[in-house]
């Protein structure tokens, strides 16, 4: 499994900025919003394209456009649709699948209360968007979903991940297809009630509210 940990001064000044637990809610979307556009630069490196001949006005040159079929981006409700925005300003003809997922708090177990994707996905290329990878357990089955139906190249991207995540992962799927993730760090570990430590909280409440 591809683990890429963008490593750079503006993402870690944006995450130290998403931690702080005095972020409010309007700046932490924008930061979220700014954050992915970053990631999905690294993220989208190998997206598939194809050579194209194009007049200049000066002169007949060869160039590259993205490759059909286009790439389909999936983000996880709840907090990956804080993502979906950032990520569309930069492949703005990608298509977008969703799932709806949320983790049992007791079980920590990931449920789909929604999936909404296309039934054939033969040989396209996935973005996955959730900020949070903490078990794993959630991405595991949005990753199986997409296997399931033909992807072959899967891109998870993550603000944070834990070890103990990506090494789940990584035993689930890691040989199934080609399944990578980009995130903007790795932290140390997962507390009792498995939330990431030192984390950001609870993704999705920070972005739109608690809900019960
Ligand atoms: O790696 P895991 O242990 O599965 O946890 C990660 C999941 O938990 C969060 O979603 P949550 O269940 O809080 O739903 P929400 O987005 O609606 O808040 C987060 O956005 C991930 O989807
Ligand atoms: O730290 C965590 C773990 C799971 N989901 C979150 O939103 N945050
Ligand atoms: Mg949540």
């Amino acid at each position: 499994m591809r683990v890429h940990v963008a490593d750079h001064p503006l993402i870690a000044h944006k995450l130290t900025v998403l931690r702080d637990q005095r972020t409010e809610s309007p700046t932490f979307r924008l930061l979220v919003d700014e954050l992915v556009t970053l990631l999905a630069y690294e993220a989208t490196r190998d997206v598939r394209v194809t050579e194209v001949e194009i007049d200049t006005p000066v002169a007949r040159t060869t160039g590259i456009h993205l490759a059909a079929p286009r790439p389909i981006v999936v983000p996880i409700l709840r907090a990956g649709l804080g993502m979906l925005a950032g990520m569309s300003r930069l492949l703005p003809t990608a298509e977008v699948g969703f799932l709806g997922m949320q983790r049992d708090e007791q079980t920590f177990e990931a449920i789909t209360y929604a999936n909404r994707l296309p039934d054939d996905l033969s040989g396209r290329q996935c973005f996955v968007l959730d900020p949070m990878l903490a078990t794993g357990h959630t991405l595991i089955a949005a990753v199986e979903y997409l296997l399931e139906r033909g992807a072959v190249d899967v891109t998870a991207i993550c603000l944070l991940a834990a070890p103990e995540g990506l090494q789940t992962l990584e035993q689930a799927v890691g040989e199934r297809g080609d399944v990578g993730i980009v995130t903007a760090a790795v932290d140390e570990r997962l507390n009792n009630q498995r939330f990431i430590v030192p984390g950001l909280g609870d993704a999705g409440d920070r972005l739109y509210g608690v809900v019960d």
